[in-house]
């Protein structure tokens, strides 16, 4: 098994590692950095795993993931670049930061493959799209498909559309934290206990999304069956009609979308 060193272990990189290990991994299979010590500590005494800096880190791993805010993503690598073992492939999980972009802060034909995780890796329910820089083979690919295996689904995407999957699937977790709160909100509005109708929006997500994936019936068909002729569910399904929440969607994406390719420079 590789040495996988998880520099920026945050919210995303520690969702990574947390789903890694739930899922096999050991300990020593893994060498984290962070800045903060007593995030350091923090790690150390949840995972039983190494922490240390950046470079120390990156020169002890087959697969370095960087899993820093994309400003700090180019200092990161010039830093990590020299002391790099040779072969080691350097995965990103930076929204926008393009292949080429990160090859260009690296020693020559240094192996780069672009992610775009999300945070469900930590309950191994992600989804990984990925994507090869100019110098990485499929074995290499390989590898990063199986780390991201560990923590959920992998797509493999031409690069071209990275900015438009982080859109859908790198930022969706949070459209899907606000529609479950405005729901448990709403509820909270009808008279039901906050806690009942926690557990009413939260089991609700949970069972539709389940049933989307698990049957592979189109959502229009599933929305369909629960919609009674003049029901209950065609009274509200109007007024999300009404207020543009399809409209809300296609906007909110393109904007992450643009964001996204903005970011890459
Ligand atoms: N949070 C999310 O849902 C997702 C984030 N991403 C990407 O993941 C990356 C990280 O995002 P978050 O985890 O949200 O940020 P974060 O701020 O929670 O984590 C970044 C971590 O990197 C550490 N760090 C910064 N410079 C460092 C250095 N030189 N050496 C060691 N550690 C260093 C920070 O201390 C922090 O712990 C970003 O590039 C983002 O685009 C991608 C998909 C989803
Ligand atoms: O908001 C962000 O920029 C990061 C990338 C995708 C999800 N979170």
């Amino acid at each position: 098994m590789s040495t996988v060193a998880v520099v920026g272990a945050g919210a995303m990189g520690e969702a990574i590692v947390s789903g890694m290990l739930a899922r096999g991994w050991l300990p020593d299979d893994l060498v984290l950095a962070v800045r903060r010590p007593e995030h350091a500590e923090a790690l150390r005494a949840s995972y039983g795993v190494e922490v240390t800096d950046a470079v120390t880190a990156a020169a002890k791993a087959d697969v370095v993931l960087v899993g820093v805010k994309p400003y700090d993503v180019h200092d990161v690598l010039t830093q990590i670049g020299p002391r790099l073992r040779p072969g080691a492939l350097v995965v990103s999980l930076a929204v926008g930061l393009t292949t080429a972009r990160l090859e260009s802060a690296l020693p020559a034909g240094t192996p780069v493959v672009r992610v775009m995780p999300n945070t469900p890796a930590q309950v191994g329910a992600g989804v990984s799209v990925i994507s090869a820089g100019s110098t990485c083979d499929d074995a290499k690919l390989d590898v990063v498909d199986e780390i991201m295996s560990a923590v959920g689904a992998v797509v493999r995407v031409p690069e071209r559309l990275q900015d438009a999957a982080g859109a859908i699937s790198g930022s969706g977790p949070a459209y899907v934290f606000l529609a479950i709160e405005a729901l448990i909100e709403a509820g909270v509005h009808l008279g039901l206990p906050r806690a009942t109708s926690a557990e009413l929006a939260v089991q609700t997500f949970v069972g539709a999304s389940r049933l989307a994936a698990e049957t592979g019936d189109h959502p229009a068909v599933l929305r369909e069956r629960v919609t009674s002729p003049g029901g209950t569910t065609a009274a509200a399904l109007s007024v999300l009609e009404d207020r543009g929440v399809r409209a809300a969607f296609l906007a909110a994406t393109r904007a992450a979308r643009d964001r996204s390719a903005e970011i890459g420079g």
